[in-house]
């Protein structure tokens, strides 16, 4: 006879993939409930893409405002208000964790408002105690913000304090040199920060495109950012009135009101009981998974960034949905994770799907580049010499587009349809056959010659 569990999915986190495989499955048929510690929406709602974008765009008012004065109106210095930013972004964030609550009801799902480990292959146990049991334990716990092993360390905050600070601090040293990295100082910077990007490396944003980081880079320093490369932290001292003093191997001190650590996030996985439960986990703690989102152990799923494949919403919720449908639809799904577009919300912003021209010179037999660098119309008229950079990168063997990389005012907005041509493996003659909409920045995409 069959066993009988308290559910057929039982799912630990509410995140962008948990909710998504908790809600499909139970429109499925499936018994489910969602265990979260936090609040429901995960990093994406909560403290991560929403309101970081909603924060460049209030931080991007410093240019428009300054840039309006040439397009004829009369803007006198305005003063910027940081609470009001602050709190409105904090209830706009209020709002969405509201809907997401609304579809899990709306679906059926159990919300359990409490952290949940693992206590066996279909067991789990709550905070305060209860254990409940379920066919299905799918793993969905995301990522960490990683902090390095300075002395002084705990001084520094994380992405997930910072969208609550008091004050924009007058000198801000950002750690790292990735996606989150480049997108504070953009927003510090804009609301009048002094900022200081401090990277153990030579680069920053190694898997972008590496004239188009370096045009970021470049436009940065312009702006009056400051980048420190291959300088490792010793350690942070915090003096009686409140400021940092920060010390880099090789480097002067510099004192800061600020120190974020964003050097990278790792899988939430300490904790959960799941090496007891005979889970193999492997680098930096992520679990392991085939391409099923299966573990090691049969009943154990796992999606998102906890099996660090790759940190981004839409792939979590992509792995949470083919999950879902695998298990509880009848309706075997993959992810496909070939040319998958991303970007990085920097001041100006970057966007990129498919091979780098490095990628490609090493994949492929030839490899032909073009490349389009050019002022927007609107910085132009502005007074703003920020140039933006277009690339197509072309299989020489069949002129097909296999990679496209940009940065300029917009450029996820208008990479995001471009990169439905490099998935359909579109060649870049068909790009040329198709007609340019004019005045715009986009039409590059089908001028370059
Ligand atoms: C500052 C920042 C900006 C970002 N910007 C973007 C962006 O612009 N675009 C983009 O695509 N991605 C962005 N990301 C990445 C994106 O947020 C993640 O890739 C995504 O949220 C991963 O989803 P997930 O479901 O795997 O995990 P999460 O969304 O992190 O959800 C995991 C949930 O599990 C809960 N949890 C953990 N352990 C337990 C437990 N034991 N019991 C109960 N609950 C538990 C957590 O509280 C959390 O709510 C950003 C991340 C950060 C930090
Ligand atoms: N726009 C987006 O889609 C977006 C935005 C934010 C975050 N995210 C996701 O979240 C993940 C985490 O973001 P992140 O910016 O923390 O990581 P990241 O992996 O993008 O960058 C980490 C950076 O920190 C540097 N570094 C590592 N250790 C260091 C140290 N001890 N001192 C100084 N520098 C050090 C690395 O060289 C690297 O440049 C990203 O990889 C991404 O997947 C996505």
């Amino acid at each position: 006879m069959a066993k009988t569990y308290d559910y057929d999915l039982f799912v630990i986190g509410a995140g962008s993939g948990g909710v998504r495989a908790a809600r499909v499955s139970a429109a499925h048929g499936a018994r489910v409930a969602i265990a979260e510690e936090f609040r429901v929406g995960g990093t994406c709602v909560i403290r991560g893409c929403v309101p970081k974008k909603l924060l460049i765009y209030g931080a991007h008012f410093a240019e428009d405002l300054q840039d309006a004065r040439r397009f004829g109106w009369d803007v006198p210095d305005c003063k910027f208000d940081w609470p009001v930013l602050r709190d409105n972004v904090l209830a706009e964030v209020e709002r969405l964790e509201g809907i997401y609550g609304e579809i899990l009801e709306r679906n059926e799902v159990e919300v359990i408002h409490q952290r949940a480990t693992v206590s066996g292959v279909n067991e789990v146990t709550l905070a305060d105690g209860t254990k409940v049991s379920a066919g299905t334990i799918l793993i969905a716990t995301g990522a960490w913000p990683m902090i390095p092993d300075v002395p002084g360390a705990e001084h520094g905050i994380t992405s997930n304090e910072v969208f609550n600070l008091d004050t924009i601090p007058k000198r801000a040293v950002i750690a790292g040199g990735g996606y989150i990295a480049n997108e504070f100082a953009g927003i510090f910077h804009q609301l009048k920060s002094d900022v200081t990007i401090v990277n153990r490396g030579d680069r920053i944003l190694r898997h972008y495109d590496e004239q188009v980081r370096d045009r970021l880079l470049q436009i940065s320093l312009t702006k009056g950012i400051k980048f420190l490369f291959n300088a490792p932290f010793e350690k942070i001292e915090k003096k009686a009135e409140g400021g940092l003093v920060i010390h880099l191997a090789g480097q002067d001190p510099i004192e800061a009101d600020l120190l974020l650590w964003a050097v990278g996030r790792v899988p939430r996985t300490p904790g959960l009981g799941l090496e007891e439960a005979g889970v193999k986990l492997g680098k930096n703690g992520a679990i392991e998974v085939d391409e099923d989102n299966q573990s090691s152990v049969p009943s154990i799923y796992a999606i998102g960034d906890v099996t660090d494949r790759v940190q981004l919403t839409p792939v979590a919720i992509r792995e949470g949905h083919a999950f879902a449908d695998t298990i509880f639809g009848g309706k075997p799904t993959r992810v496909d994770y070939e040319n998958i577009p991303s970007a990085v919300f920097s001041h100006p912003p970057i966007a990129g799907v498919g091979m780098t021209e490095a990628e490609a010179r090493e994949r492929l037999g030839s490899v032909k580049i073009y490349t389009s660098d050019f002022r927007a119309m609107k910085n132009v008229l502005a007074g703003r010499n920020e140039r933006a950079l277009y690339k197509l990168v072309v299989d020489g063997e069949n002129e097909k587009v296999v990679g496209i990389h940009m940065i300029g005012p917009d450029a996820p907005e208008i990479l995001q349809s471009a990169a439905i041509a490099v998935k359909a493996g579109l060649t870049k003659p068909q790009f040329d056959d198709t007609v340019a909409i004019h005045p715009t920045m986009a039409e590059e995409l089908v001028l370059m010659r």
